[in-house]
């Protein structure tokens, strides 16, 4: 599989590891748009949020625990953080394996841009 997610996850290609468990791998983000930028994917190469069935929604759960885990030990979540899924080109997905920013450390305006 081409995709270099799933070559973090298969630790064929390096980044700096946050969380790791059977289902779920977190690494830090190699362009951090705020002082806390991890991401929080599947091991299970899953490209787009509109490929996420029922059989992964266990998976998906799974995925926000991780991502309060990291929240909580990087002390952002008392304060607040954003945790955001973009799905395709519009919301600026550039790669095709599904994952869950996790954005803390400043404040964050709404609407997104
Ligand atoms: C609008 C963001 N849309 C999106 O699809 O996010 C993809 C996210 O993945 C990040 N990224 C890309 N390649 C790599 C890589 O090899 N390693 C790491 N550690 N992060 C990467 C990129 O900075 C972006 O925030």
């Amino acid at each position: 599989m081409d995709c270099i997610f799933c070559k973090i996850a298969n630790k064929e290609i390096p980044a700096r590891l946050v969380y790791e468990d059977d289902l779920v791998l977190a690494f830090e983000d190699l362009n951090p748009q705020a002082p806390v930028h991890v991401l929080v994917i599947p091991k299970k190469h899953i490209s787009t949020s509109l490929e996420i069935d029922s059989t992964d929604n266990a998976l998906i759960g799974i995925m926000f625990q991780a991502a309060n885990k990291i929240a909580v030990d990087r002390n952002i979540a008392g304060k607040g953080f954003r945790m955001v899924m973009n799905c395709n080109r519009d919301a600026g997905q550039s790669v095709f394996h599904i994952h869950l920013h996790v954005l803390g450390g400043r404040l964050f305006t709404w609407p997104p841009g």
